[in-house]
Protein backbone atom coordinates (compact mmCIF):
# COMPACT_ATOMS: atom_id res chain seq x y z
CA UNK A 1 0.00 0.00 0.00
CA UNK A 2 1.13 3.68 -1.26
CA UNK A 3 -0.34 6.06 1.57
CA UNK A 4 -0.02 9.52 0.15
CA UNK A 5 -1.56 10.48 3.74
CA UNK A 6 -0.54 12.95 6.60
CA UNK A 7 -0.49 11.25 9.36
CA UNK A 8 0.23 7.72 8.58
CA UNK A 9 0.93 6.31 11.74
CA UNK A 10 -2.90 5.57 12.44
CA UNK A 11 -3.17 3.57 9.48
CA UNK A 12 -0.57 0.97 10.09
CA UNK A 13 -2.52 -1.07 12.28
CA UNK A 14 -5.68 -1.46 10.20
CA UNK A 15 -3.78 -2.28 7.02
CA UNK A 16 -1.62 -5.18 8.54
CA UNK A 17 -5.14 -6.68 9.60
CA UNK A 18 -6.59 -6.00 6.40
CA UNK A 19 -3.45 -7.82 5.01
CA UNK A 20 -1.44 -5.80 3.50
CA UNK A 21 1.95 -6.77 2.60
CA UNK A 22 4.14 -3.59 2.20
CA UNK A 23 3.13 0.03 3.97
CA UNK A 24 4.79 2.93 1.97
CA UNK A 25 4.61 6.36 3.76
CA UNK A 26 5.95 9.87 3.00
CA UNK A 27 9.04 10.70 4.71
CA UNK A 28 7.20 14.53 4.63
CA UNK A 29 4.39 13.19 6.57
CA UNK A 30 5.83 12.08 9.61
CA UNK A 31 8.39 13.95 12.40
CA UNK A 32 9.23 10.41 13.37
CA UNK A 33 10.38 7.74 10.59
CA UNK A 34 12.32 5.76 12.65
CA UNK A 35 9.37 5.23 15.33
CA UNK A 36 7.02 4.64 12.38
CA UNK A 37 9.43 2.04 11.01
CA UNK A 38 9.03 -0.08 14.06
CA UNK A 39 5.43 0.22 14.00
CA UNK A 40 5.06 -1.25 11.11
CA UNK A 41 7.42 -4.07 11.52
CA UNK A 42 5.74 -4.62 14.99
CA UNK A 43 2.32 -4.63 13.30
CA UNK A 44 3.52 -6.81 10.41
CA UNK A 45 4.83 -9.50 12.93
CA UNK A 46 1.46 -8.88 15.27
CA UNK A 47 -1.22 -9.73 12.44
CA UNK A 48 1.25 -12.15 11.15
CA UNK A 49 0.75 -13.97 13.70
CA UNK A 50 -2.46 -13.80 13.99
CA UNK A 51 -2.96 -14.97 10.77
CA UNK A 52 -0.87 -17.94 11.70
CA UNK A 53 -2.80 -19.33 14.59
CA UNK A 54 -6.29 -18.89 12.06
CA UNK A 55 -4.92 -20.62 9.33
CA UNK A 56 -2.58 -22.81 11.34
CA UNK A 57 -0.06 -21.98 9.09
CA UNK A 58 4.17 -22.49 10.52
CA UNK A 59 6.00 -22.63 7.69
CA UNK A 60 4.84 -19.93 5.50
CA UNK A 61 5.43 -17.02 8.51
CA UNK A 62 7.17 -14.52 5.87
CA UNK A 63 4.34 -14.96 3.41
CA UNK A 64 2.72 -12.11 5.55
CA UNK A 65 5.13 -10.16 7.23
CA UNK A 66 4.85 -6.17 6.69
CA UNK A 67 7.33 -4.46 4.55
CA UNK A 68 8.19 -0.56 4.98
CA UNK A 69 8.73 1.39 2.05
CA UNK A 70 9.89 5.02 2.29
CA UNK A 71 8.37 7.42 -0.31
CA UNK A 72 10.30 11.52 -1.38
CA UNK A 73 8.06 13.83 -3.39
CA UNK A 74 10.25 15.41 -5.92
CA UNK A 75 11.19 18.30 -3.95
CA UNK A 76 12.68 16.28 -1.26
CA UNK A 77 16.29 15.62 -1.21
CA UNK A 78 17.66 11.53 -1.50
CA UNK A 79 20.10 12.67 1.37
CA UNK A 80 16.79 12.75 3.82
CA UNK A 81 15.79 9.48 3.00
CA UNK A 82 19.84 7.98 3.00
CA UNK A 83 19.22 7.47 6.65
CA UNK A 84 16.44 5.32 6.95
CA UNK A 85 17.74 2.58 3.93
CA UNK A 86 19.17 0.36 5.57
CA UNK A 87 16.15 -0.09 7.73
CA UNK A 88 13.39 -0.48 4.87
CA UNK A 89 12.59 -2.74 2.45
CA UNK A 90 11.87 -0.24 -0.51
CA UNK A 91 12.58 3.61 -1.29
CA UNK A 92 9.91 5.11 -3.28
CA UNK A 93 11.27 8.17 -5.73
CA UNK A 94 8.26 9.92 -6.89
CA UNK A 95 8.52 11.24 -10.62
CA UNK A 96 5.62 13.61 -10.64
CA UNK A 97 3.69 15.55 -7.70
CA UNK A 98 2.05 13.18 -5.44
CA UNK A 99 -2.32 13.90 -6.58
CA UNK A 100 -3.60 12.27 -9.97
CA UNK A 101 -2.34 10.03 -13.06
CA UNK A 102 -1.47 11.71 -15.98
CA UNK A 103 1.10 13.88 -15.28
CA UNK A 104 4.51 14.24 -17.28
CA UNK A 105 7.54 12.09 -15.84
CA UNK A 106 10.10 14.00 -14.06
CA UNK A 107 13.25 12.52 -15.53
CA UNK A 108 14.94 15.27 -13.37
CA UNK A 109 14.34 12.79 -10.75
CA UNK A 110 16.69 9.99 -12.11
CA UNK A 111 19.81 11.02 -10.58
CA UNK A 112 17.93 10.38 -7.10
CA UNK A 113 17.57 7.00 -8.42
CA UNK A 114 21.25 6.44 -9.14
CA UNK A 115 22.55 7.62 -6.14
CA UNK A 116 20.18 5.17 -4.25
CA UNK A 117 21.26 2.50 -6.19
CA UNK A 118 25.11 2.79 -5.90
CA UNK A 119 24.87 3.64 -2.41
CA UNK A 120 22.50 0.49 -1.90
CA UNK A 121 22.97 -2.38 -4.37
CA UNK A 122 20.16 -4.54 -3.18
CA UNK A 123 17.31 -2.07 -1.96
CA UNK A 124 14.07 -2.18 -4.10
CA UNK A 125 13.49 1.09 -5.85
CA UNK A 126 10.50 2.12 -7.17
CA UNK A 127 9.50 4.90 -9.27
CA UNK A 128 5.77 6.56 -9.49
CA UNK A 129 4.61 9.19 -12.12
CA UNK A 130 4.47 9.10 -15.43
CA UNK A 131 5.96 6.05 -16.39
CA UNK A 132 5.33 4.14 -19.89
CA UNK A 133 7.32 2.82 -22.33
CA UNK A 134 8.73 5.99 -23.41
CA UNK A 135 10.36 6.77 -19.73
CA UNK A 136 10.93 3.34 -18.15
CA UNK A 137 14.27 2.82 -20.07
CA UNK A 138 15.50 5.55 -18.18
CA UNK A 139 14.05 4.78 -14.90
CA UNK A 140 15.84 1.28 -15.35
CA UNK A 141 18.80 2.34 -16.65
CA UNK A 142 18.98 4.58 -13.44
CA UNK A 143 18.75 1.45 -11.06
CA UNK A 144 14.89 1.53 -10.55
CA UNK A 145 13.47 -2.61 -10.09
CA UNK A 146 9.45 -1.69 -9.29
CA UNK A 147 7.69 0.48 -11.33
CA UNK A 148 4.28 2.30 -11.18
CA UNK A 149 2.17 2.57 -14.26
CA UNK A 150 -1.45 4.10 -14.57
CA UNK A 151 -2.09 5.78 -17.80
CA UNK A 152 0.42 4.15 -20.15
CA UNK A 153 -1.18 0.61 -19.32
CA UNK A 154 -4.71 1.57 -18.72
CA UNK A 155 -4.83 4.01 -22.25
CA UNK A 156 -3.13 1.11 -24.07
CA UNK A 157 -4.92 -0.74 -26.50
CA UNK A 158 -2.85 -3.84 -25.52
CA UNK A 159 -2.04 -3.37 -21.83
CA UNK A 160 -0.44 -7.19 -21.61
CA UNK A 161 2.03 -6.10 -23.59
CA UNK A 162 2.77 -2.66 -22.32
CA UNK A 163 3.25 -4.64 -19.16
CA UNK A 164 5.72 -7.04 -20.22
CA UNK A 165 7.89 -4.38 -21.69
CA UNK A 166 8.18 -2.44 -18.32
CA UNK A 167 8.88 -6.10 -17.13
CA UNK A 168 11.06 -6.78 -18.86
CA UNK A 169 13.15 -3.11 -19.50
CA UNK A 170 13.82 -3.12 -16.04
CA UNK A 171 14.79 -6.88 -15.14
CA UNK A 172 17.55 -6.65 -18.27
CA UNK A 173 18.93 -3.49 -16.51
CA UNK A 174 18.88 -5.17 -13.47
CA UNK A 175 20.48 -8.27 -14.92
CA UNK A 176 22.91 -5.99 -16.75
CA UNK A 177 24.03 -3.93 -13.47
CA UNK A 178 24.86 -7.81 -11.54
CA UNK A 179 26.97 -8.81 -14.79
CA UNK A 180 29.10 -5.43 -14.66
CA UNK A 181 29.31 -5.53 -10.93
O1 LIG B 1 -0.85 8.38 -8.05
C1 LIG B 1 0.00 8.90 -8.71
C2 LIG B 1 0.43 10.25 -8.42
O2 LIG B 1 -0.15 10.65 -7.25
C3 LIG B 1 0.65 8.16 -9.79
O3 LIG B 1 1.37 8.98 -10.59
C4 LIG B 1 -0.24 7.29 -10.55
O4 LIG B 1 -0.86 6.32 -9.82
C5 LIG B 1 0.46 6.62 -11.70
O5 LIG B 1 -0.19 7.04 -12.77
P1 LIG B 1 0.51 7.56 -14.09
O6 LIG B 1 1.29 6.39 -14.60
O7 LIG B 1 -0.65 7.93 -14.94
O8 LIG B 1 1.39 8.71 -13.72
Amino acid sequence: MHMMVSKPEQWVKPMAVAGANQYTFHLEATENPGALIKDIRENGMKSCSVVQAELQWHSQAYLCLLQVGLAIKPGTSVEYLAPWANQIDMALVMTVEPGFGGQKFMEDMMPKVHWLRTQFPSLDIEVDGGVGPDTVHKCAEAGANMIVSGSAIMRSEDPRSVINLLRNVCSEAAQKRSLDR
